[in-house]
């Protein structure tokens, strides 16, 4: 019996002004407890794969591997490697902390595990994180999150132009990527591959001081509504704002001791955090009256990635700035969790003796 562990960290995207560019992974896994049965000859199971799963999504997540977003990633990989199923017999048993639609990278988490199932269990070894950041950029078209969970840290994303062969590539219709359900419409050919270094990253410092609060309300706001209220182009004077603030951001982050006025100056945004208020009642409120000249300890808060968690940046007085931004929610009737979380490594396979 062969068994590993596959864990992959949230991620908080944009820090602010960074919409699509900046991620920070974070201290909450995915974790998939994978065991392949080679023993076996013959297997009972779609595509040879059987999911369990416990956790955020329990009851919602579908268990058939041709409709679950990791095992249809994984056998994208396979695919393109002309493997069409998984395994006889690979059990895969989801544990996910991390909760769904609520700005905390689950679906990036979800891809970024789900090319790492399939370079293990297909025995792709030739596929190093660059080429698997190429894979995830096919399914998860923004590149922060994805960035963030698959290298870890404090991470700034970018994309390379493509050759004009290469963008017709990554501009395929999603369901030919992906195509759903993908026991049902495997014809034998190979989907199409990604482009080769379609993103990059580059690692900033992170002060050893600054934690993260998470503020986590009771409700969803799916990625694709949060981007379908953002206008297609800007004021001049908006795009710039935003320029100034990230040019600051990773280098306050980085500094120790923390300089608390620079952090929450360059942590405003104007690109999407007012457009989204419409979906989530309190948000401009919250980002535009906490500040460290009123609440000790705090550095800056923003939007979580595309919401509803607000990402409060801290060194201290966790509890009271959690309850704060709480009570805040709890006057427009919405409840809150929140975990005090810290800069995570990136996506780690463990392998069981
Ligand atoms: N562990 C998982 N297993 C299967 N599907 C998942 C898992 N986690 C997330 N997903 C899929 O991703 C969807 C959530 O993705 P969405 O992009 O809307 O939010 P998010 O990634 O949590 O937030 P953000 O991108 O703002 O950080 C879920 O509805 C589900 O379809
Ligand atoms: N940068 C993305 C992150 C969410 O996945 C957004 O804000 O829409």
């Amino acid at each position: 019996m062969e068994s590993f562990t596959i864990r992959t960290p949230a991620s908080s995207a944009n820090i602010g002004p960074g919409f699509d560019v900046i991620g920070l992974a974070l201290s909450l896994y995915l974790e998939l407890r994978v065991t392949i049965d080679r023993s076996k000859k013959t297997s009972e199971q779609p595509l040879n794969c059987r999911i369990t799963y416990e956790g955020e999504g329990d009851g919602d997540v579908p268990l058939d591997p041709s409709a679950n977003l990791i095992t249809r990633v994984a056998l994208y990989v396979l695919r393109c490697h002309d493997q069409r199923a998984f395994p006889i017999e690979t059990h895969v048993h989801i544990v996910n902390p991390i909760p769904l639609g609520r700005g905390l990278g689950s679906s990036g988490a979800a891809v970024v595990a789900g090319v790492m199932l399939g370079k293990q269990v297909g025995g792709l070894h030739h596929l190093d994180d660059r080429r698997l950041f190429d894979f995830c950029l096919m399914i998860e078209r923004h590149p922060d999150n994805v960035g963030a969970a698959l290298f870890g840290g404090f991470i700034g994303t970018y994309l390379k132009p493509l050759a004009p062969e290469d963008v017709a590539r990554v501009e395929i219709p999603l369901s030919e990527v992906l195509p759903s359900p993908a026991g049902g419409l495997d014809t034998g050919e190979r989907p199409p591959e990604p482009p080769h270094g379609i993103g990059h990253h580059i690692k900033f410092p992170w002060a050893k001081e600054i934690k993260a609060i998470a503020i986590i309300p009771n409700f969803e706001v799916p990625t694709a509504k949060a981007r379908a209220v953002l206008p297609t182009e800007y004021p001049r004077q908006d795009v710039t704002f935003n320029m100034q603030r990230i040019a600051l951001l990773p280098v306050a982050l980085g500094q120790s001791p923390p300089d608390p006025e620079l952090i929450n100056l360059a942590m405003q945004d104007k690109l999407h955090q007012q457009y989204r208020q419409a979906l989530i009642p309190g948000l401009g409120d919250i980002v535009e009256s906490m500040s460290p000249s009123t609440q000790e300890g705090l550095l800056g808060t923003c939007l979580s990635g595309a919401g509803p968690t607000i990402l409060a940046l801290a060194t201290s007085h966790f509890e009271e700035i959690a309850e704060k931004i709480i009570s805040r929610f709890r006057k427009e009737n919405i409840d809150c969790k929140w975990l005090l979380l810290e800069p995570a490594e990136g996506v780690k396979v463990i392998k069981q003796a």
